[in-house]
């Protein structure tokens, strides 16, 4: 590889319980969760240009280009960095999207850091994760790329090291938006605030997935079908649900046993995300 393309990639999370305790007045809720990535994901190809021109040459069903969390995070390192400089973009898109997996946070957290090595733009972590939060509030848990306890809206982030276990993720055939589940009246918005030893003690759970499985008559549906197999959990605000196992063949065997139709796919759990373990390959 020279150092006028890049090939990365942008991997799945998986919010490992989901608790949401206030409301702050812009509208936008406080939170407690554990991020875990998946060794699994989208990839995206960069290829500079010096002619300035920014191209995502990958469409993606019901989001113009402009409007592409990729083209977004482009534009934004551009402007902080005022480098004048260009890229031709491919994405292979295999994560499903709204499925609570961050498949658009995680390609923005991509192209912040694919970006900021090919066009030698030289800004920190800390600084592309302040980008980041302005494009989504999961963004910055891609771009520093450890599993972490978070809190705020999700963006003040306590590395941890967790058990790194085999996921079955299996996406029921719906797209669930974010926002029209955080707005829900029936969402309960009053956890009481716990600690990382408290969860390993006695758990968490997913506070959305009351007001989702309600909407969604067919994920309700499917957490029934997998609950058969392991404990089945919710991931953000769905639609995706999980369950952990051992070893990749137990996930299998599980796998194996779903209807044909449903769409799933089985990953390990990291503590690094694969995007930082590919650029630290490549440095
Ligand atoms: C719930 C979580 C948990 O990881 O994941 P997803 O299910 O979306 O993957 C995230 O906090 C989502 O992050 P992200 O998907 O980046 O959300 P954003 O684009 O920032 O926000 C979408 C909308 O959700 C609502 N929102 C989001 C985050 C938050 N802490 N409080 C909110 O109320 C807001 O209405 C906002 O307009
Ligand atoms: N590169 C992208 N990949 C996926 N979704 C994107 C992208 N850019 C913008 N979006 C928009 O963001 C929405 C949420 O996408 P996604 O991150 O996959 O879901 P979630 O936030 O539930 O994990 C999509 O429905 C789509 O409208």
């Amino acid at each position: 590889m020279n150092s006028t393309t890049l090939s990365l990639p942008a991997p799945a999370k998986l919010n490992l319980f989901l608790h949401i305790t206030g409301r702050r007045a812009n509208g936008y809720h406080e939170l407690q969760t554990l991020f875990q990535f998946l060794d699994y994901g989208d990839t995206l190809h960069f290829s500079l240009r010096d002619d300035g021109q920014l191209n995502l040459l990958t469409e993606l069903a019901g989001v113009d280009a402009e409007d592409n969390l990729i083209i977004r995070a482009a534009r934004l390192l551009r402007e902080a960095s005022g480098c004048q400089l260009g890229a031709d973009i491919r994405l292979d898109k295999i994560l499903p999207m709204g499925g609570g997996i961050g498949g658009g946070s995680s390609d923005a957290a991509t192209t912040l850091l694919g970006l900021n090595q090919l066009w030698q733009t030289g800004l920190s972590l800390e600084q592309l994760a302040e980008l980041g939060i302005r494009l989504g509030a999961d963004v910055p848990v891609f771009v520093h790329g450890k599993a972490a306890w978070a809190e705020g809206v999700g963006e003040k982030l306590t590395p941890v090291e967790l058990d790194e276990p085999w996921f079955l993720v299996v996406a029921p055939a719906c797209h669930v938006s974010t926002a029209e589940i955080f707005s829900d009246q029936r969402l309960t918005r009053d956890t009481s605030p716990i600690t990382l030893s408290a969860f390993h003690e006695v758990g968490g759970r997913n506070d959305c997935l009351p007001v989702v499985t309600t909407r969604y008559p067919e994920i309700r549906n499917t957490l029934i079908l997998l609950n058969k197999y392991c404990e089945a959990k919710m991931t953000g605000t769905g639609s995706c649900l999980f369950g952990a196992f051992p070893n990749e063949r137990e996930a299998d065997k599980v796998r194996a046993r779903l209807p044909a139709t449903l769409r799933s796919f089985v990953a390990r759990g990291c503590n690094v995300s694969p995007l930082h373990r590919e650029l630290q390959k490549q440095a």
